[in-house]
């Protein structure tokens, strides 16, 4: 007879254990109706047990994908294994609200789950056990350092005062397109130019405004180009671009497009209001070019030519 009552009042205590514990708790019958469904999961989904033991889980919350479910619920009826979901795999079971404070970038909360066999005193499992744990700081921290480290990334790739590429990931780029023409050789052209003058307008508008220009003219090549384009800041006011599958006449099409645009350009800025042009040179990628730095030099030389002719033009390299 003690023994009946301690086994009763240890029963209780353990049933008020797990009515308390801070992870969810939902025992399912073979046909995945509730029989169990404790605080945490009365709390979140704001459903009282009267309303939800008896019933099917997928009819409560058509949110959990059933068949999924039934699919990791039967390996767990037939092969006594408990299965484990994290919230990588499937960010929740159940669609519940985050109410953390330090969350707030997070609408729902993050779930890992644990499915495990209930072994009755036959040894038959009828019933498995849901187990719902809330990860939503963990998944939060790593996403925010997952998305910081992306931005970092491209920060390091990418030029600060305009957005392109800076000189050292634009050269990878530049590499890459090299290998590829020396597979397939396609047509493939290079674009260097430099704003004419430039110095002058420091001098006589200010660094800022200078600054205005270039931050300018690389919006004027970011609006001009197609997306398989590449375009970098290659130095102070020198700017390259390889145009990938273009030969040296499609190019020369580019670079007066660009030329004209940024010529019909008017800047206003802290008060200065002017006008200003640029300088191209084209080089077609050959056979004869055999490495990347050969490649810029081709490219630079018609630069210079287009400067030496007088500027505000576009020359295509020849030997
Ligand atoms: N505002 C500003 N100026 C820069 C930046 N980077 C380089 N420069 C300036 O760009 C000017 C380049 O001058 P030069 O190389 O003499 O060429 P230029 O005056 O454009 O003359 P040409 O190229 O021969 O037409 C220098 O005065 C640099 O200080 C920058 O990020 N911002």
């Amino acid at each position: 007879m003690a023994s009946d009552t301690n086994f009763i009042e240890d029963f209780h205590w353990l049933m008020d254990v797990l009515q308390d514990i801070d992870v969810g708790l939902v025992i399912l019958n073979r046909e995945f109706e509730v029989e169990l469904w404790n605080s945490f999961m009365q709390n979140h989904s704001a459903r009282m047990p009267d309303e939800v033991l008896g019933h099917s889980i997928f009819e409560l919350f058509p949110e959990l994908p059933a068949s999924w479910f039934k699919r990791k619920a039967e390996a767990v009826f037939v092969l006594h294994n408990s299965a484990f979901t994290t919230w990588e795999q499937r960010p929740y079971l159940f669609r519940f609200k985050s109410y953390r404070p330090i969350t707030s970038i997070a609408e729902y909360m993050y779930q890992n789950s644990t499915v495990i066999p209930l072994t009755d005193t036959r040894g038959q499992v009828n019933h498995i056990c849901l187990i719902i744990y809330d990860v939503t700081e963990v998944a939060v921290n790593r996403l925010q350092l997952q998305a910081a480290n992306a931005k970092l990334h491209t920060l390091s790739r990418t030029d600060g005062l305009t957005g392109l590429l800076n000189r050292k990931s634009w050269e990878t780029e530049l590499h890459v397109e090299f290998r590829r023409f020396q597979r397939h050789q396609h047509g493939s052209s290079l674009l260097m130019f430099d704003i004419d003058h430039f110095k002058r307008v420091n001098d006589t508008y200010g660094h800022p405004t200078g600054d205005e220009v270039i931050r300018r003219t690389a919006k004027v090549v970011k609006d001009a180009l197609r997306d398989i384009d590449v375009a970098g800041r290659y130095g102070g006011e020198e700017f390259a671009v390889i145009l990938t599958d273009t030969d040296a006449s499609g190019a020369k099409v580019v670079a007066e497009r660009l030329r004209t645009t940024i010529e019909q350009l008017t800047i206003t800025h802290e008060g200065n209001s002017l006008q200003f042009t640029i300088s191209l040179g084209i080089a077609e990628l050959n056979p004869s070019i055999t490495d990347p730095g050969a490649w810029i030099e081709a490219a630079d030389r018609a630069l210079y030519k287009a400067k030496h002719a007088g500027r505000n033009n576009s020359v295509i390299f020849s030997n």
